[in-house]
């Protein structure tokens, strides 16, 4: 089987990033690699040209991995209550991979961070589902048997994990929230190797 779960997400401020890092944790103590990769910032053409390999932290996703990939965990801040532009770019560019199902029958999960506590988080996670749906993936979101979805004051919803960043600069995940990013990385890798197995 595919031995990684690619973890992909656009970050601005870096609360998302921190959430993918702890989902990451979760999968690698499944005993599965995760695979952290993020996008480009959109450029208007005009403003800027993207350097191909960032000048820090995780590489841009390729297209194969997509196709090589065990499962997939997608993140995003919520902007305006969905994706930011730039991950909803990368998707919007999967055609090839859509066509070749290369994403069929593989687990996926959906995180976002919000600036506010009811800025949409649900909003946004429920949006993210629908291009994996496309892609003929079975979404796996957060059962209510983890303790922490019923006494979080913070984020966390059954969606998917949440962070509530009281701000922009607000990286610090709550014991809930870890708790949570943990658990999802862990059931991603689990319904992976359940899938591979079949
Ligand atoms: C253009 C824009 C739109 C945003 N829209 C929302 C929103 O609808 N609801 C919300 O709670 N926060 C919103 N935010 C705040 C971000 O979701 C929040 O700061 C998030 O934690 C940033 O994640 P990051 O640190 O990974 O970049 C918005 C931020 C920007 C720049």
């Amino acid at each position: 089987m595919n031995k990684h779960i690619l973890i992909l997400y656009y970050s601005r401020h870096g609360a998302t990033k921190a959430m993918a890092n702890r989902i990451a944790q979760g999968v690698e103590s499944k005993g599965m690699q995760a695979k952290l990769r993020t996008v480009p910032e959109i450029s208007n053409g005009i403003d800027f040209s993207q350097a191909s390999v960032p000048d820090e932290g995780d590489l841009f996703v390729q297209k194969d991995d997509l196709k090589t990939c065990a499962g997939l965990a997608l993140g995003s801040p919520t902007r305006f209550g969905n994706m930011a532009s730039a991950l909803k770019y990368f998707l919007d560019s999967t055609s090839s991979q859509w066509l070749s199902g290369a994403l069929v029958d593989k687990p996926a999960s959906v995180f976002t961070s919000t600036g506010s506590m009811h800025g949409g988080q649900e909003s946004t996670l429920l949006s993210m589902m629908l291009p994996l749906l496309h892609h003929g993936m079975v979404i796996a979101g957060l059962p209510y048997t983890h303790p922490e979805l019923h006494s979080t004051t913070t984020g966390g919803s059954p969606y998917g994990a949440t962070h509530y960043a009281h701000g922009e600069k607000g990286n610090k995940l709550s014991d809930d929230e870890r708790a949570l990013c943990f658990a999802q990385g862990q059931r991603l890798a689990a319904i992976a190797q359940k899938l591979a197995s079949q």
